[in-house]
């Protein structure tokens, strides 16, 4: 096995600026021009394109750091490894996409950290290195973990993580595996030997997955020997895939990035079935699940349950056209957003109306909230076009204690429809707590 020192900046420095840059090193001015608008197009990535040793140099020296170099290997002034060497020399992780790829090149290349090798002619090639590139991108915010003893293994695993944008975080036992689950959320994937000094690595599994679902952690198994029984007993207990030691770079690359990518899809899924496509604001399904929850948590403390409606907004539409209506629609939802504290439920209920359960607040504490609110949507100026629209709320409130989300919701309506009768631009309460 070869182990490589994880790239200098493959673990993320929190204060690094934002903006990715891609450097690619591509001799052919048409592939690197077809190539460089598809990740400009589809990643919206910025792209230096270069042609040769001196200006890969001359590129790596100016201007913000590169997270990722795609390189050719023909370049007019260097054989095919002192590129790559100066890439990796820049602390720089490498694809390969190359037209010639023989034994001689393999052997060059081999020692050194290069993600993948791609070759040009191959059909799909753009298409893949648009996959690959954006999996190196989003890896860069996923912590994985590795569970393992110290040692080589350990160290090569960690290694090609790095490499592929991950932070690494590296714990030699199971307890300390669980405890790192329990206090950080942001670690999306394991990577778990069976042989561990406290349990073995199934154990840790199905510990593990008592309280991190498949769509929240990928677990990938890992041992030396075993065979199929062993195989069998981690993907049984909850690994969602398995690795045979010792693996082979591409073996190890392919399995763990289809594995974040299902965990992605999941994400995403899920995020369409909860998210309201227009505003990004939770949708009705997402908060009836979460108010539900709030409410059992609620300990029969009042809430409340407010429903927010703009008004005469059909008069938008009409007059300014239904993308204005939708700018309005937006501005709103992201002003509520932004006006809500931790802990509170918001969510677009439907149309032009929208819906905020809010705990800890007594009477006065609601109305003061919710009029804020209001004042703060009547003052909003949302450009649109050339215009600037303006618009107001009414908001109907019911505080007060209880579990029937539906007869929260209800009187909410109600005192949403005496706002409005009463004039509009307003809040209306109604309050059953006891004195
Ligand atoms: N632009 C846009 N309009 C929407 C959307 N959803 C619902 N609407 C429009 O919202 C308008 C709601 O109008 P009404 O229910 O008559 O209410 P209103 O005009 O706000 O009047 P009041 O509630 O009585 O103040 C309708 O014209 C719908 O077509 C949306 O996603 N985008």
């Amino acid at each position: 096995m070869t182990s490589f020192p994880a790239p200098a900046h493959a673990v993320q420095d929190p204060g690094e600026p934002a903006g990715p840059r891609v450097l690619l090193v591509e001799n052919s001015r048409a592939y690197a021009n077809m190539l460089a608008a598809e990740l400009r197009d589809r990643l919206q990535l910025e792209v230096v394109a270069v042609s040769s040793l001196a200006a890969a140099r001359e590129a790596l020296q100016a201007g913000p750091p590169f997270f990722l170099a795609l390189t050719g290997l023909v370049l007019p002034d260097a054989d095919p490894s002192r590129i790559a060497r100066l890439l990796v020399g820049h602390g720089l992780p490498i694809v390969v996409v190359t037209g010639v790829y023989d034994e001689a090149t393999r052997e060059q290349m081999a020692e050194l950290p290069i993600i993948d090798y791609v070759l040009k002619e191959a059909p799909d090639t753009i298409d893949y290195l648009v996959w690959l590139v954006r999996r190196v991108l989003s890896n860069r915010g996923i912590t994985a973990l590795v569970v393992e003893p110290p040692g080589p293994a350990r160290a090569e695993t960690s290694a090609l993580l790095a490499l592929y944008g991950f932070r690494v975080r590296e714990l030699g036992s199971g307890t300390d595996g669980l405890e790192a689950l329990a206090t950080d959320s942001t670690i999306r994937l394991v990577v778990v030997e069976h042989d561990l000094p406290d349990m073995d690595g199934v154990e840790f599994t199905r510990r593990a997955r008592q309280n991190r679902p498949r769509d929240i952690l990928s677990i990938v198994g890992s041992a030396t020997g075993g065979g199929a029984p062993r195989i069998a007993r981690f993907l049984k207990h909850g690994a969602n895939d398995f690795i045979g030691k010792p693996f082979s770079r591409e073996e190890f690359m392919c399995r763990i990035s289809q594995n974040v990518d299902n965990l992605e899809l999941i994400g995403t899924l899920q995020d369409l079935a909860t998210r309201d496509y227009l505003t990004g604001l939770a949708n009705r399904r997402h908060f009836f699940d979460a108010g539900r929850r709030a409410l059992a948590s609620s300990r029969d403390e009042p809430v409340s349950m407010a429903m927010i409606d703009i008004d005469h907004f059909k008069h938008i539409n009409d007059s300014h056209g239904h993308d204005a209506g939708d700018a309005a629609l937006v501005a709103v939802a992201n002003l509520i957003g932004a006006h809500a504290r931790e802990g509170d439920v918001v969510a677009r209920f439907g149309g032009e109306e929208f819906c905020v359960l809010a705990r800890g607040l007594d009477e006065e504490e609601a109305v003061a909230y919710f009029q804020a609110l209001c004042g703060s949507i009547a003052a909003l100026e949302i450009p649109f076009r050339q215009r600037v629209l303006s618009l107001t709320v009414s908001i109907g409130i019911c505080h007060r204690a209880g579990r029937d989300l539906y007869a929260l919701l209800s009187e909410a309506d109600r005192q949403l429809y005496l706002a409005k009768a009463a004039g509009r631009n307003r809040v209306a309460l109604q309050s059953h707590v006891p004195a």
